[in-house]
């Protein structure tokens, strides 16, 4: 019992919003909507009572008055005429209305997806689950909702007015109807039930068919999937995948075939009883031909109807529970920035106070106690193997995750109690797995900052300071080239796109990062690993003069990049287990000083090194 409150509470939440969301959406086609669901409502009674009356009049043979005939006749014709008329306008309101509804949940679901503070939703698989439902909801649901909504007035009003009709030829038959009617709507609710919840369950296969879709048609991909062979293997996990959805799918389509076959017994049955009681009637002389007409008439009207509401309600049950992912992930909360303090320019600089932290509560620790001060107008270099913890030191100092213990303070204030985007505005940062966008390659610099997307200057000031700004100035459409082999521009005189080796992608984020000027805090995460011997000489020379004066923090497995900074961390296994400058640390002779001189090992060769060394005799 609670259940089904909790069931019906629920359902009404989910159209009262979808009702609500229309609304907003397009308020005047709505109100005109529903006047013509009315209107439609009432066509079948008032045709079928025309043609009754019509039927009678002629029925009196000679005594028929030819005018009032004729008049009935005009006005049923003219039923039929304008409820095809109002079907045509309604059409088109429809249209009207579901393109409002689509643009309207689609802005606001992005709108709150993009709103959502750290990232990790975005690596939570249900997390995707829902978005997927969210997504699927957001182009039909609300739009089922409501033509429910319209197909339950629509079948109130006909049954209604139909059932009085009914009534006054025959009260049994008129509750024989309304009874088979109900029991099939239950029916059939039972069936949308049995769909919603295969759509749920089935929502981590399609996310897996869609994954193997990709990676089929990806380009990245494409290059692995040829060398290695993988196609085949894609292709057959994909098509698992969907035979997977196709017979779980078709098995409940069976079950659903009992309770069809059942109900369509039952409307038979009670179509025939109600003719034989009717023909009975008119055959003993109780009920003249327009009443036999009309209750025909009126009996499939009923059934019509019913039907149509049925065919509504498998949908609706589907929207209903789709639906309620969009309102959930609508309802999220966001990060109100007015809570929160604002940002001031750092003055002493960033610590790091024993941080602890983990991705999942039941995971294991990835930084266990770390502590570290970047000053203000100094640079820190971290050190560590793979899996140290390094990058994910960076995502909790860009606010991207919290620390589940221990604080992280900008100038001595916890960045908790900070306005994030404020935070994040003022530190700018190259990531280990950057993006490429396939915008133009002004746009893939200018998104650093935004307020400067159009400043072609600045642009191509940043362009030189990763030195790329001539290799971007020879494209075909030089900084307006489109970065793309998989898009085109929709400007037809756009030359086709072209793509960038990996370490001009590199230079192009880097520049990207150095688009922000007033900022306090530079991260660079691996920002010189694709580049070219030469090049990383002088972009890190670059990035020495560019940082001045600004807290840095330098992440990089090339060790000779790092030697420069005023201190370095040595990360292992979540702690620091070595600091001090690079003389410090080699004369230490500890992790550092073992990681320098493998890495620096790899690097001699014998015959320079023996060289070297006759030198040294001599
Ligand atoms: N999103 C994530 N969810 C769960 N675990 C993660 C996630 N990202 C990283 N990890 C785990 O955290 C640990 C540290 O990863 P991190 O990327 O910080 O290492 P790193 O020092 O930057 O390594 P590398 O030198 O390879 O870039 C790893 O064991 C990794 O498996």
């Amino acid at each position: 019992m609670s259940e089904a409150r909790g069931g019906l509470r629920e359902l009404t939440r989910t159209v009262g919003a979808a009702v609500a969301l229309q609304w907003r959406a397009a308020p005047l086609a709505s109100v005109f909507a529903l006047l013509l669901t009315l209107c439609t409502g009432s066509v079948a009674a008032a045709g079928g009572w025309l043609t009754k009356a019509l039927l009678d009049e002629l029925g009196r043979g000679a005594l028929a008055d030819s005018q009032r005939a004729l008049t009935l006749a005009v006005g049923a014709a003219a039923v039929v005429g304008g409820s095809m008329a109002i079907l045509n306008v309604s059409e088109y309101l429809t249209g009207v209305i579901r393109w409002g509804v689509t643009l309207e949940v689609e802005r606001r679901l992005f709108t709150k997806v993009a709103a959502l503070e750290g990232l990790h939703h975005f690596e939570d698989p249900a997390f995707h689950g829902r978005l997927r439902l969210a997504e699927e909801a957001a182009r039909d649901a609300p739009q089922q909702l409501i033509e429910f909504v319209k197909a339950t007035l629509r079948m109130l009003v006909t049954v209604g007015t139909l059932s009085a009709v009914v009534l006054l030829v025959s009260p049994p038959m008129a509750l024989l109807l309304l009874l088979a009617g109900g029991v099939a709507l239950l029916a059939q609710l039972v069936r949308s039930r049995w769909l919603v919840e295969l759509a749920v369950a089935l929502v981590p296969t399609y996310r897996w068919r869609d994954f193997y879709h990709a990676l089929l048609v990806d380009v990245r991909a494409a290059k692995e999937s040829r060398l290695f062979g993988l196609g085949d293997l894609l292709l057959e996990r994909m098509v698992a995948s969907l035979r997977k959805a196709a017979d779980r799918e078709l098995a409940v389509t069976r079950k659903g075939l009992a309770v069809q076959a059942a109900l369509s017994l039952l409307t038979a049955a009670v179509a025939a009883v109600g003719s034989f009681i009717v023909a009975r009637g008119a055959l003993q002389g109780r009920l003249q031909l327009g009443d036999v007409s009309l209750f025909l008439a009126a009996v499939a009207g009923i059934q019509g109807a019913f039907n149509g509401l049925l065919a509504q309600v498998e949908f609706a049950g589907r929207s209903v529970q789709t639906f309620k992912h969009y309102l959930d992930i609508i309802a999220l909360p966001v990060h109100a920035p007015e809570a929160s303090r604002p940002v001031a320019p750092l003055r002493h600089g960033v610590e790091l106070r024993d941080v602890w932290f983990r991705y999942d509560a039941q995971g294991p620790w990835v930084l266990r106690g770390v502590s570290l001060f970047i000053p203000a107008a100094g640079s820190v270099g971290l050190v560590g193997v793979n899996g140290a913890g390094k990058s994910t030191l960076v995502k909790l100092l860009c606010r991207l995750y919290d620390a589940e213990r221990g604080q992280i303070l900008w100038d001595g204030v916890d960045v908790r109690e900070l306005d994030a985007r404020a935070l994040r505005r003022r530190m700018t940062a190259t990531f280990q797995d950057f993006m490429t966008y396939d915008f133009t390659a002004a746009e893939n610099i200018g998104l650093g900052d935004l307020d400067r997307l159009k400043d072609e200057a600045r642009i191509r000031d940043v362009a030189r300071l990763a030195e790329i700004d001539e290799k971007l100035a020879s494209l075909p459409a030089g900084y307006h080239t489109l970065l793309s082999r998989v898009l085109e521009g929709e400007d037809e005189d756009m030359p086709a796109g072209v793509s960038l080796s990996g370490g001009q992608w590199q230079r192009l984020a880097l520049a990207r990062a150095l688009m922000r000027q007033d900022v306090d805090l530079l991260v660079l995460d691996e920002p010189s690993s694709g580049l070219d011997a030469a090049a990383e000489f002088h972009i890190h020379r670059t990035l020495a003069r560019h940082g001045e004066g600004r807290a840095r923090l330098l992440i990089s497995h090339r060790m000779s990049a790092l030697r420069s900074a005023d201190t370095l961390f040595v990360l292992s296994e979540g702690r620091i287990i070595e600091q001090g400058s690079h003389d410090a640390l080699m004369t230490a002779g500890g992790e550092y000083a073992r990681l320098f001189t493998l890495q620096a090992s790899g690097y001699q060769d014998e015959r320079v090194a023996s060289r070297a060394g006759q030198k040294e005799v001599a």
